[in-house]
């Protein structure tokens, strides 16, 4: 069987991949995450997880390897993982009291060939307060995520409504890719 690589750096990533029950290692990937502004939001994922899985399966050419990336959409803004505090503010009070799309983009990559999809999921969040805001700004968690909060974690306590998969919102749509590695032979 063919060895799997997940080429990240994100402990829920690899957590959802063990829910397969299939052996995989770990590789993070360094690839450069700038993309063009005049890809839609499913291109710009779907290229992010490509250039993440591409970086490791050059060292590793016998591998089959996966890479995923997880951005918030508000409003037609690309909303990635904040650079402080005051961005991570900026970005929960635009989430505050409406609607947002989170994608996440799935590349595998075998023999030199990438296979891909992503996944969207809408995400309605109550209205926020600037003090609940800035409550959970102290508790650390917005800082690795995009969008700046975790649905898994506190962030939970502003979701009001989800349409789609809850762990695409996580970081990896690991039903979809738990089918496309069935089709790639990859998987049970
Ligand atoms: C919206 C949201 C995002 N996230 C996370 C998923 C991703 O790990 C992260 C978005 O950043 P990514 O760049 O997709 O991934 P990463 O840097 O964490 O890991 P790697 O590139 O090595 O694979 O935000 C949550 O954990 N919960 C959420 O509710």
């Amino acid at each position: 069987m063919t060895k799997l690589i997940l080429a990240s750096g994100s402990p829920r990533r690899k957590e959802l991949l063990e829910k397969l029950q299939i052996p995989f290692q770990i590789k993070a990937s360094n690839s450069d995450e700038t993309i063009s502004d005049r890809l839609s939001p499913e291109e710009a994922v779907v290229e992010l997880a490509t250039r993440k899985a591409m970086a490791v399966s050059r060292q590793h050419q016998d591998f089959a390897i996966i890479g995923a990336d997880t951005i918030v959409v508000v409003d037609g803004e690309i909303l990635g993982k904040p650079s402080d505090r005051d961005h991570a503010k900026n970005m929960l009070m635009k989430l505050s009291g409406r609607t947002h799309e989170v994608f996440t983009g799935v590349a595998i990559i075998q023999n030199g060939q990438a296979s891909t999809f992503y996944e969207k999921t809408d995400v309605a969040f109550w209205e926020l307060s600037e003090a609940e805001v800035e409550r959970y700004l102290d508790s650390g968690e917005p800082f690795d995520k995009a969008g700046s909060y975790g649905i898994q974690g506190l962030g939970s306590l502003f979701v009001k409504k989800i349409n789609g998969d809850y762990y695409s919102v996580v970081g990896l749509p690991i039903s979809k890719l738990q089918r496309l590695l069935r089709e790639l032979k990859l998987s049970w």
